[in-house]
């Protein structure tokens, strides 16, 4: 089915933008969806709320750029906020609402394989493999503060150690969703392998020579001087 699977989304963490939205003013239940469906699948948006509406005639699909409560959960993943009024009145007047977020996995989590990531590997066309997904930078080369052509020396392989090498900015992870197009077949991979240092040759170590050498460097100088004193002893009692 188009949809895909649905699955139950934690509620936003971001205190402000669930008062944004669970406070607001607006019909029985309200119905957010990220910017996937924006511009680009705009078709897309419109067959998504007929659909929605099929089931309950009060939903209400708006697609947003602009909040910041969706740009967290953009690229593959469709995020539905819904809220609804208990009918109750709260603090200040305020209808009391109670609010549900799900997230629909929309990616079908495409898989890949690293053959045919590697045939996107031009100007035209540039696929990267980071952390096990993949990612369309094709509109991103000329952009990018690191230049194009460290971009495209890291197609056709697994371009991790690349991107972590550089140490990016959390400002530079949190673009990447905007490029994600699907996940990369680990099994593709061509296990890295681990470099081994060729075996030495075994040297003789033997230093026995030179010790030897040291030790008459030592002893020839002290004979010589022993004979002397020798000599000089004997000269001495030959005359007395
Ligand atoms: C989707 C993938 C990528 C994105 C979104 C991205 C984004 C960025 C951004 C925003 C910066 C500015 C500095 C920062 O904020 O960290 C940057 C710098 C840089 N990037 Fe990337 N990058 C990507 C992939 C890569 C890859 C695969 C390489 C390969 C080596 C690379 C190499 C560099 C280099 C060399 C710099 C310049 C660092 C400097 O001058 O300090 N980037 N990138």
């Amino acid at each position: 089915m188009w949809l895909g699977s649905v699955r139950q989304a934690p509620l936003p963490t971001n205190q402000t933008d669930y008062d944004w939205w669970a406070l607001r003013p607006t019909p029985t239940i309200q119905l957010y969806c990220s910017s996937i469906l924006s511009s680009s699948s705009s078709s897309f948006a419109i067959s998504l709320s007929l659909f929605l509406s099929s089931l309950d005639p009060k939903l209400l699909l708006l697609a947003s750029r602009s909040s910041s409560l969706l740009s967290s959960h953009l690229s593959s993943h469709l995020l539905v906020v819904a809220s609804w009024d208990l009918g109750e009145r709260g603090a200040g007047g305020r209808s009391k609402r109670r609010a549900r977020s799900i997230k629909i996995n929309m990616s079908n989590n495409k898989v890949l394989t690293l053959e045919e990531v590697s045939k996107h590997n031009t100007k035209d066309d540039c696929w990267l493999i980071i952390g096990g997904k993949v990612y369309n930078v094709t509109k991103f080369l000329e952009d990018h503060p690191g230049g194009d052509d460290v971009l495209l020396s890291s197609t056709a392989k697994d371009a991790t150690d690349d991107f972590e090498d550089v140490g990016h900015s959390t400002t530079a992870r949190a673009m990447m969703d905007e490029y994600y197009v699907g996940d990369i077949d680990a099994t593709t991979i061509p296990t890295k392998v681990k470099y081994t240092p060729p075996k030495q040759p075994h040297y003789n170590q033997d230093k026995t020579p030179e010790f030897i050498i040291k030790i008459l460097q030592f002893l020839v100088p002290l004979a010589i001087l022993g004979l002397a004193v020798a000599v000089r002893i004997y000269t001495k009692s030959e005359s007395a």
